[in-house]
């Protein structure tokens, strides 16, 4: 039996294959290798943090899974679907892969209601009042729900990455990234964010990459912690051991750096 045009333009896999696979992937900006070889397989419910020094290529990396940057060796398949220089299914990646920014990226002049309603309603194509709906769930669940009338620029930095977070989950998307998320964060709501991040991680089986250098987090959910140095993944470990027996020399002059 041949294969349908779904399957034969992607490489949809079983079960057993990994979420997200990253194989020899290089990239440059110019004349400047920001990835080099990237090796990765994430696994469907898998919580990971990446940490590393500045400039060591951590959100390009994470971009890469959802084509907000090209890589330009190797591949990258995302659910089962290659990324490719096509961006036939761009729209399919985005909706799958929601992402959460150091800077929260809401619209200023919508409410937060209507931030959380937007992409599901022109996206997904769900009612006004089903988006709604879904909206104040996970208003709630941020701890939020009160506020959906206000715009962003009257709340808190840490109520409106919680709205972003909000925003993300109502697209009901396979993989959250996330990208220094607490790092613009007055240090008095880093907190309430991260308590959000590990709420989510707990309860919610979302695989989630989150770039931070939120030590305790990465302790109480990562499944895997990487280390990232000059565009290459230089280490990664279980939580307890990679904090607790570092392997390589970067990782532990890093380690005593942001640790104390
Ligand atoms: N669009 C771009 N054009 C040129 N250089 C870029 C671009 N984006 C990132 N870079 C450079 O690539 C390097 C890696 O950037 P990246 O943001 O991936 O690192 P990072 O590890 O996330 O660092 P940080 O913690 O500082 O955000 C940096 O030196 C950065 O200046």
């Amino acid at each position: 039996m041949g294969m349908s045009a779904k399957q034969s333009d992607t490489v949809r896999q079983g079960s057993a294959q990994p979420l997200i696979l990253m194989e020899g992937v290089s990239k440059w900006f110019g004349q400047f290798q920001v990835l080099r070889d990237i090796d990765l397989q994430v696994d469907q419910g898998e919580r990971i943090v990446i940490c590393g020094p500045s400039g060591s290529g951590k959100s390009t990396l994470i971009r890469c899974i959802n084509r907000l940057e090209e890589h330009q060796q190797g591949r990258v398949v995302v659910d089962g679907i290659e990324l490719t220089n096509d961006l036939k299914h761009i729209e399919a990646i985005r909706r799958d892969v929601g992402m959460v920014f150091q800077h929260f990226n809401l619209f200023p002049h919508l409410t937060v209601l209507e931030n959380l309603t937007l992409g599901p309603v022109w996206v997904l194509g769900q009612s006004k009042a089903r988006a709604q709906e879904n909206a104040m769930h996970y208003l709630e669940r941020v701890q939020i729900a009160e506020q959906a009338h206000k715009y962003p620029g009257q709340l808190s930095g840490g109520q409106q990455q919680r709205v972003a977070i909000a925003r993300s989950l109502c697209m009901n998307p396979k993989i959250m990234l996330f990208d220094e998320p607490t790092s613009a964060l007055d240090p008095e709501m880093v907190t309430e964010v991260l308590d959000v991040m590990v709420g989510l991680a707990k309860d919610s089986g979302m695989t989630m990459l989150c770039v931070t250098h939120e030590m305790g987090f990465a302790r109480q959910v990562a499944d895997r912690v990487i280390f990232m140095d000059q565009g290459r993944i230089v280490e990664q470990n279980t939580p307890d051991k990679f904090f607790d027996a570092p392997q390589h020399e970067r990782t532990r002059l890093f380690l005593s750096r942001i640790l104390h």
